[in-house]
């Protein structure tokens, strides 16, 4: 069986050990022969790396496994790219959540003015990383879930069209398992129909495979209790924040009772209900910083302290196994169905052609064909349509340099009332974000 070459971007990641370990238990379906770790921080790459070669020596020694901050090392003599980083890091995502709550508005890490900041600095982070692997292995795929993937996916269409970059998020993918555990099935039984923007969409059917519809059983729990379960889904969710983002869509489905909604809908459905619930000096990036990033570092501490792995606490990311099966998918044409972010090109139906819609795919080694997904209605195909031109509009401030543009994109954010507050905001972040941001005119 082949074996594969992987550069893991964004090495120094929170989310690092927990995919290393993913691989290395999927090792049976997606071989490796070399493993890699890049990041621009040689700091926090250090740790991680070092208490990752410890590991790697004991659970497969056969990988060669690197970790580097030098782009020719890491992108030389690679398939994969499997890209997570978070220009700014956490300081900045405690600066995008916390600046809008000042002026009355959510501050989110994707969505609402946060994610547009964030965006702005994601773009540069996620060309350069494209433009090294495109030198230095042109043949290699990249597999991006650097966030806010929607507004990366609208810059990769525009900026980078020929390269090979696929975006995925994994929240379908999560929201999927929750909803298996609601009609006590196993989530590589059921096939869904989604349509929507990465963060912003609605399922229309789970079905299992021999066609039978279980939507309305679904429906009717989360018409109680969101999409709560009552099994421990994963660690990170177990965070206060999370359990009430997902017993939230309750809320949500209320509103349009046919589909089953994306829980990131509440930042545009309940906005003032999500600020008057919000900790203005306690958000989701403090919430990380003491519990995920501090367990993690931690641990790999640890692990260099006693120079063994033995027993640690890295747990496998099993969530993180959608990576493995776009990998697969790209490598041996295995054409997987796969909510994935795209062009939309007609799949769905009443939207713009050129919108950067995420819809169930078909993926094989020619990249994703989506799955047609027939005309919406009304109600999601206008919401839908503000959102993308919020997205389209930034990146066209990205690349245009444009304070206008920009300002434009934040007024029509359906998260932030006025212009406002949307320019308030906006003065405020360009602020923040003088080290990242281009300087816009
Ligand atoms: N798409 C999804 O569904 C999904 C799910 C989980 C996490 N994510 C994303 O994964 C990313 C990582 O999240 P995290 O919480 O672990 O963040 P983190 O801050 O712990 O890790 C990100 C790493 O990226 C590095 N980095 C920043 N800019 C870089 C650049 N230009 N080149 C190389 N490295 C760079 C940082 O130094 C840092 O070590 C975020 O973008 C997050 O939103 C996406
Ligand atoms: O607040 P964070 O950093 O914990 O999470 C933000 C990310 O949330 C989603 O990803 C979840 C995923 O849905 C879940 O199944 C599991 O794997 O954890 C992930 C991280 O919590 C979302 O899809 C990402 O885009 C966000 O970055
Ligand atoms: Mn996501």
């Amino acid at each position: 069986m082949e074996k594969f070459s992987v550069v893991i971007a964004g090495g120094g990641s929170t989310f690092t050990p927990g995919i290393v370990m993913m691989l290395l238990d999927n090792a049976d379906r997606f071989p490796l022969r070399k493993l890699k770790l890049y990041d621009n921080d040689k700091e926090r790459q250090e740790v991680l790396g070092k208490a990752l070669e410890i590991l790697m020596k004991e659970q497969a020694p056969e990988v060669e496994f690197s970790y580097t901050i030098d782009p020719k090392e890491a992108f030389a003599d690679i398939d994969f790219c499997m890209a997570h980083i978070r220009v700014g890091k956490y300081e900045m995502r405690e600066k995008d959540e916390k600046i809008p709550l000042k002026h009355g508005v959510a501050g989110q890490e994707t969505c609402g003015p946060g994610g547009l900041a964030y965006g702005m600095r994601s773009i540069t982070g996620m060309l350069e990383l494209i433009d090294y692997m495109e030198k230095y292995s042109p043949d290699a795929w990249m597999l991006n879930y650097s966030n806010p993937a929607a507004i990366v996916a609208e810059a990769c269409r525009i900026l980078r069209p020929d390269s090979k970059v696929l975006n995925i998020c994994d929240m379908p993918v999560g929201t999927l398992r929750r909803m298996s555990q609601i009609i006590n099935k196993n989530p590589k039984d059921l096939d869904v129909s989604y349509f929507g923007l990465n963060h912003f969409g609605w399922w229309t059917s789970v079905k299992d495979k021999s066609g039978k519809e279980y939507i309305d059983e679904i429906k009717e729990y989360v018409s109680q209790n969101g999409y709560l379960t009552q099994v421990e889904v994963d660690t990170q969710h177990t965070d206060p924040s999370w359990q009430e983002t997902h017993k939230k869509a309750k809320d949500l489905l209320a509103v349009d009772p046919r589909f089953l909604p994306n829980t990131y809908l509440k930042y545009y459905l309940y906005p003032d209900y999500v600020y008057e619930n919000m900790d203005c000096t306690y958000t989701r990036a403090n919430e990380v910083m003491d519990g995920r990033e501090k367990q993690v570092f931690d641990e790999a501490r640890k692990i260099i302290k006693k120079g063994t792995a033995k027993n640690s606490g890295f747990h496998i990311d099993a969530h993180a196994s959608f990576i493995v099966d776009l990998a697969c998918a790209i490598a041996f044409n295995t054409h997987e169905r796969m909510i994935m972010i795209v062009e939309n090109n007609g799949a769905i139906a009443n939207f713009p052609d050129d919108a950067m819609v995420e819809v169930p795919c078909i993926v094989g080694s020619d990249g994703p064909e989506a799955i047609c997904q027939g005309n919406i209605p009304m109600f999601e195909q206008a919401l839908m349509f503000q959102q993308v031109t919020v997205e389209k509009l930034l990146v066209e401030a990205y690349i245009e340099k444009s304070y206008q543009k920009l300002w434009q994109s934040f007024t029509l954010s359906k998260t932030i009332p006025s212009a406002k507050v949307a320019k308030d905001i906006l003065d405020d972040l360009i602020e923040a974000n003088r080290d990242y941001w281009p300087e816009l005119q």
